[in-house]
Parts: C-alpha cells; structure tokens; sequence
C-alpha cells in the first residue's frame, strides 16, 4: 500500500513513545526525560490521528481538550498540537489527509466551535481555514538604555502607595499561589488557555532541556495587603566582560492582577542585579509595559505570531462571544474544508446578546472562513482585513460598525505554552 493510503488511525497510549520520539526529531530537540514523563500527564492519545508505515507513526496530529478565552466568555476549544510528518513522508499529502480528518471529527463531536494552534511557520495552516488571531512581540531589552516612568497621576486623595512585597521562589512549589492568580487574570484575557493539574505541572517544571543555563527556573509573587497580586516566571544566566557584569534575564510570563503589580513585577525584572538585558518572548502587542518606559524603542521588540484560530461550526462560534457594540450584518463566507460553514449568516447583536443564523438576505461582508478567525478573538479588525482585501464590503457604509463590534478593549495575547 502507498504511504499516501495508509488509514488514518486514532492513536493508542502505546503510541506515545512513537509520537514522542518522531516529534524530538522534527523539532531537533534532545531527549529529555522529565518533559516526556511530564509530557505524558497532559496528551490525550484518545485524540491523537496516526498514519504508520512499516508498524511505524510517521505522521500525527494531536489535540488537548481545554477552554479559551474568548471576547467575553470561556469556550471549549481544541488546542491542536504536535502536528508533525516524518522527513522521509513529506510532502506526500499526510498533513492535508490529517487536518481534514481533525476539523472533521471536532466537528462531528460537537462539543468545540473552534479549534486553536501555535504554528511553526506562518504558510502551514491558512490553506486549513485557520487565521493568524493573536500577534505577540519578542523583547530584548537593554535595561541600561531605559528607565520605568511614573506611570500613575498623584492619588488626589493623597492616600499611601500600596505597599508591594516580592516573594521568590520555586514554581512549582508556590503554585498554588500561581494557579489563583492566573485563572483570575486569563478570564479577562483573549487567547489564554485555562490550565488543569497536569498543565500546571507542564507550565512550571524545570526542564533539564529548556534550561537557559545554570540558574533554576524562579517565580517572583508579588503581595499587596490584600494578597498575592502578580507572579513572574523567569530564568537567568550569567556573563561577565571586562566591563563587569552582563548577565541575561529571560522571562517566560508575566501575569497581573492589578496596575501596582505589574509595574512592580517590571521593576524587580529589569533591575535584577548583575543583570543587563531581560528577554520576554510572549508580550502582548499592546503589552502595557511599552506606556511604562521612557524609551519604547529600547524594549527592541519583534513582531511574532501567536495563536491561529479556525472556526470550525460558524454559528456556535459567532453566537459564543461577545462584542463591543451591537450589530446586524450579513457574512457571505467561503470555507472549502467544511461547506456547512460556507454560505450567507447574519449576526445580530442586540443589547449584548448575539444570535447567527443562515439568512437569505443579500451579503454585506464576504470574506473566507480563515478571515473571520482573524478576527474572532477582537484582534486584527475587519477594517484592516479589508484594507488588506481579505474582507469585502459588498454594501458599502457596514464596515465600520462591524469592524467596531468585533474588537475588544484589550488586544488578544497568547502564552507561549497555551
Ligand atoms: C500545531 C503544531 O504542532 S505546529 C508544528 C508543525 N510541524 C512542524 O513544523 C514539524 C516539521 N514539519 C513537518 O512535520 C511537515 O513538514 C509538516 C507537518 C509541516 C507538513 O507535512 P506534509 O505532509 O509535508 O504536508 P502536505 O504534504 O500535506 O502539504 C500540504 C501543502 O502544504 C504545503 N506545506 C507544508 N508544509 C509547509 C511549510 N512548512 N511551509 C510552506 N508550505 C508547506 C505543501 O507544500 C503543500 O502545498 P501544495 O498542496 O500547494 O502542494
């Protein structure tokens, strides 16, 4: 039988050693032993899709059943990850035959209106459906070449400045201080991922292969009187050159409750002694911290991509968040994988409350399926697709209430580890 034949299979626990193993040699990493046992506690082989050669999986595609944020609620959303095709099957097709047969069973299932993923390269998943929803921007910055401004006006009450305490420690021992204190702030956030047991364990092990040198892996907590009200998870390494101390901070997440914290929080992080640049991967695009720096420039920011969205049952979807405005429009949408998304929908919201149904009234807005994803999580507007002529405005003057009535008061952001 030719590769490009063999059946779609669903994983089996015993497969696991397989799937792990062919994931270390397509993303070139070590084996390391704790991350696969950790690994192990949060894959869900019940939903892993395999194609083997020779007794062999040569092509998998998993999935993690967990809630997303989303502008105004939490939604199941399937978190798809460890896509991978062995380099000696490439480019025979097995991806496309997977992700069809994924986006086929989520919707089969019923339970999801979308499915999510972080993408190791941009050209892999729009031919999917799926669009780029969250952007992130990767700081390195010189801590020498900017200073944290003043951020707040003067209290007019005159009333003291809370009093904010640091708390350092092992993750994972103080997760369940950590743990509270994310699932308060990941309510309000777009494009955060709730966290069970196991996710805690994966988020804040240690592992001997990520290690960024010799330091362990830290959590910083900062208390008000009211309680634990930030925690940042960083790691550091030292370097030294005939002008002294040049050691690196690099910050995996920073999670605030309140404005005190997390000016606190940056200000612990970028004045760390013996340390002189502090690198933080997953930052927002609007990521507060550029309004609290004299020189944003210094921040050296990257633009990066974060989560890729693909609505997978359009009306569930749709009906599911809520938006910035209320709005009556009618999508003319595409959608080649799955048809039954394909076609006209009006969505109305009236007094906050959204409904989408199939309508035979005349399009306003037609745009493919992975355009609409763009826009799902109040990220990049419709008015910006548009201009990119990924949206069309059919009738013309609907633009802009639509676009307004996608957004949201914060920009999606993503945690690297979802
Ligand atoms: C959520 C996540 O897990 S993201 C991680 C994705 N995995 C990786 O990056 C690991 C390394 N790469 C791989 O394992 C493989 O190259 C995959 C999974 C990306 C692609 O698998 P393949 O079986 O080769 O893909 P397939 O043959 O179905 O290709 C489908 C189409 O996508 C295109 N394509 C596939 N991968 C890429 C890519 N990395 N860049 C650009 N185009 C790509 C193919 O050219 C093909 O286009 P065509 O239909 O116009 O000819």
């Amino acid at each position: 039988m030719l590769d490009t034949e063999s059946p779609i299979e669903a994983a089996t626990p015993a497969d696991l050693d397989d799937i792990d193993s062919l994931m270390r040699t397509l993303f070139h990493n070590e084996p390391d032993a704790t991350l696969s046992e950790v690994h192990a506690g949060i894959a869900e082989p019940g939903r892993s899709l395999v194609i083997r050669s020779g007794g062999t999986v040569v092509a998998h595609a998993g999935v993690y059943t967990r809630g997303l944020t989303v502008p105004g609620t939490t939604l199941p959303a399937a978190h798809v990850t460890d896509v991978g095709v062995a380099p000696s099957h490439r480019r025979r097709g097995l991806l496309s035959r997977l992700m069809r047969q994924q986006l086929r069973d989520v919707r089969a299932a019923g339970r999801e209106p979308i499915t999510v993923l972080w993408a190791s390269e941009g050209p892999i998943y729009p031919r999917f459906g799926y669009g780029q929803a969250t952007q992130q921007l990767s700081l390195h910055v010189d801590t020498n070449a900017l200073r944290l401004v003043a951020p707040v006006p003067p209290d007019p009450s005159g009333g003291p400045e809370p009093d904010v305490t640091f708390r350092i420690g092992d993750p994972l021992q103080l997760r369940s201080v950590i743990a509270p204190l994310y699932e308060r702030v990941r309510v309000g956030r777009p494009g955060w991922s709730d966290r069970t047991e196991p996710w805690w364990r994966y988020v804040l092990t240690d592992y001997p292969s990520r290690r960024f040198g010799p330091a362990d892996r830290q959590v910083v907590i900062t208390e008000t009187p009211a309680g634990p009200a930030g925690y940042a998870l960083w790691r550091s390494r030292a370097e030294w050159d005939v002008r002294g101390p040049r050691g690196q901070v690099m910050v995996d997440e920073v999670v605030a409750d309140d404005p005190a914290a997390y000016q606190a929080l940056w200000r612990f992080l970028l004045s760390i002694d013996l340390t002189r640049s502090v690198s933080f991967h997953h930052a927002a695009i609007d990521e507060p911290l550029q309004y609290l720096v004299d020189e944003p420039r210094q921040l050296g920011a990257g633009l990066n991509h974060g989560l890729w969205v693909r609505i997978v049952d359009l009306p569930a979807a749709l009906a599911a968040r809520s938006y910035a405005a209320d709005v009556d429009v009618v999508f003319d949408v595409t959608d080649p994988l799955l048809p039954e998304n394909a076609g006209r929908w009006r969505l109305t919201v009236a007094s906050g409350t959204a409904e989408c149904t199939r309508t035979d009234a005349p399009a306003e807005l037609a745009c493919d399926v992975r355009d609409l994803a763009a826009a799902y999580l109040g990220g990049p507007s419709l008015g910006t697709l548009a201009t990119a002529g990924r949206v069309r405005e059919v009738r013309p003057g609907v633009l802009p209430r639509a676009s307004a009535a996608f957004g949201w008061h914060r920009a999606p952001s993503g945690l690297g580890v979802f």
